[in-house]
């Protein structure tokens, strides 16, 4: 399912109105009837409703879903924010329609009044503003939100919370607080936002009949990587497979005091399909290692003061290598990452402490023939970019993109919702997880599962996202069936793939 910017979803409107000749008012309708079809699923009738309707499109659109609920039987008092005067275009049709077909509204004066006509409502339908909200909210919007605000019934909005806006980087001023929201055609990119998500509440997406050709005429590179994209993509297991042809992975990292990343990082490796497993660590991990992930073969590495001091003995010609997960931060790192840069053959995954020193490499990346996948938090992603944490996460996928893009790597950020990008800048967006995964060892599982699947018979777009799609689908089922989000430990996730490639592969 692709995603969309403000404008983005402006062209798409106006490819379908110029080229493919749906007239505008056409648009508004099905979005209007689609939105009140959705809304009498979850809404009875024998709720009374109100429609609080703005100036421009979205207040269109609140016309025709007043209409159509009035239609249907619902009790809906529809109130009009905005002079007659200032409704204009497709809005203004639909107001006449609305009109003409019998139906009356109101008009808003004050807050008070509101208050009075609201006192017995049930439920609230917010088409106040739409994708066209631009900078601090004005009279009477302002006043209009901190009401809906304070309204004790659910609150519903037409394709995006009110004074919310649709993309990211813009400074949120004030939004309605939605229950729930109906989107229109494609989500914004707002809904996938650590600080804008929530106001969407739940939210589902209605079809207004745009051919796909549209959106894909667009170019839009923004999609989500959803359970559908799972099942086409993720390999189905040739009865005569071996070991070989699923992949001879390597993991590089661990120190005296952690073994317990690289642990997982393996096991969940091993777990999520790789045919073969190497581990190459320092001594004392081994011995640590060998009796709980007893599947793995082992390489010692040099080491000095407990921690890995030098990989240029490692055999670099596996299929594809992880390298960073507990190997702390200290001087030599910097000098193996290069050695890990230059000489990987297969696809290079670097994680965790590798991130940090990946940082005086950067320049290395360009010269990889092969591909090269960065798994950073938003603490690690933001080292990388020399911003502040909430800079970044302000508008991530743009810092995503600008990265990806200039360093030729793939890009998987990592949070509630990771956002994986190409290096052509093509981005998808997981949402399965949740806060049971915000333990320390979640993302070394993840950078085992991503080491199994690039080595599939998979695109390493695929792979990536079909890995942090498992990854966190395996939490929700754990949090819904043994466990809950505040026991749940990473390596529970690793015992916990099977339950997800069961119920995928059935
Ligand atoms: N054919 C289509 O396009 C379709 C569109 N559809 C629907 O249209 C919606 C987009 O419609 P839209 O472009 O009219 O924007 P929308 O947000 O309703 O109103 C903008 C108005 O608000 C005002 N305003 C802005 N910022 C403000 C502020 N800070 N504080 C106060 N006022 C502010 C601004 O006023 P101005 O600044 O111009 O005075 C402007 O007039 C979209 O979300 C979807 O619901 C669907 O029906 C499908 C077909
Ligand atoms: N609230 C959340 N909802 C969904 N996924 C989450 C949440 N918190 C963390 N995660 C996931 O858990 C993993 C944490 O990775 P990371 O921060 O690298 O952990 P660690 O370094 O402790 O192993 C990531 O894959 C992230 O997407
Ligand atoms: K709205």
């Amino acid at each position: 399912m692709y995603f969309v910017t403000a404008q983005e979803m402006y062209d798409t409107d106006q490819f379908a109105i110029e080229r493919i000749g749906v007239e505008g008012k056409l648009l508004m309708e099905n979005a209007g009837r689609a939105v009140a079809d959705q809304i009498e699923l979850f809404v009875s009738d024998q709720k009374r409703l109100a429609v609080l309707i703005g100036k421009g499109n979205n207040g269109g659109d609140g016309f025709v879903i007043a209409r159509t609920l009035l239609q249907r039987g619902y009790d809906v008092e529809v109130i009009v924010c905005a002079s007659p005067s200032e409704i204009k275009g497709d809005a203004a049709y639909h107001r006449d329609v609305f009109r003409n077909s019998g139906f009356t509204f109101t008009r808003y004066e004050d807050v008070e009044n509101l208050g009075h006509s609201l006192k017995e409502k049930d439920v609230l339908i917010d088409a106040l503003l739409g994708i066209g909200v631009k900078g601090a909210i004005r009279s009477p919007y302002n006043q209009l939100i901190s009401f809906v605000n304070q309204f004790e019934g659910e609150v519903i909005s037409v394709d995006l919370p009110s004074g919310l806006p649709a993309d990211e980087g813009v400074k949120v001023d004030q939004a309605v607080q939605a229950d729930r929201t109906v989107v229109i055609q494609y989500p914004k990119v707002s809904a996938f936002l650590e600080h804008t998500a929530a106001y969407y509440g739940r939210w589902e997406v209605v079809d207004i009949g745009l051919p796909s050709t549209v959106i894909q005429s667009q170019q839009s590179q923004k999609r989500v990587w959803a359970e559908q994209d799972v099942s086409n993509t993720l390999p189905i297991r040739d009865a005569f497979s071996h070991k070989g042809k699923h992949g001879k992975g390597l993991v590089i990292g661990g120190a005296v005091a952690m073994p317990g990343s690289i642990a997982m990082t393996s096991r969940a490796a091993l777990r999520a399909g790789a045919g073969l497993l190497t581990v190459a660590t320092v001594q004392e991990t081994i011995t640590a290692l060998a009796s709980t992930v007893v599947e793995a073969t082992y390489t010692t590495l040099p080491s000095e003061g407990g921690y890995i001091s030098d990989i240029g003995s490692v055999d670099f010609s596996y299929d594809a290598i992880a390298i960073g997960m507990g190997m702390g931060r200290h001087s030599e790192a910097e000098r193996m990452i290069q050695v890990a840069l230059e000489k990987t053959q297969g696809a290079l995954l670097i994680d965790a402490d590798g991130l940090y020193a990946l940082k005086g490499n950067l320049s290395s990346l360009k010269a990889r023939q092969n591909p090269t996948i960065l798994t950073p938090h938003p603490g690690e992603m933001a080292t990388l970019l020399d911003v502040s944490i909430p800079e970044l996460l302000h508008q991530p996928f743009a810092y995503s993109k600008a990265f990806a893009e200039e360093f030729q790597v793939y890009v998987v950020l990592k949070g509630a919702f990771t956002i994986i990008t190409t290096p052509q800048g093509h981005q998808w967006v997981t949402v399965t997880g949740n806060p049971g995964m915000a333990k320390g060892g979640s993302g070394d599982v993840l950078a085992g599962i991503l080491l199994a699947m690039v080595m599939q018979s998979q695109t390493v777009e695929e792979a990536l996202c079909n890995g942090t799609w498992i990854h966190g689908y395996t939490a929700d089922l754990l949090v819904q069936h043994q466990h809950s989000t505040y026991d749940l430990l990473a390596s529970d996730l690793i015992e916990g793939l099977a339950q997800t490639y069961r119920a995928l592969l059935r």
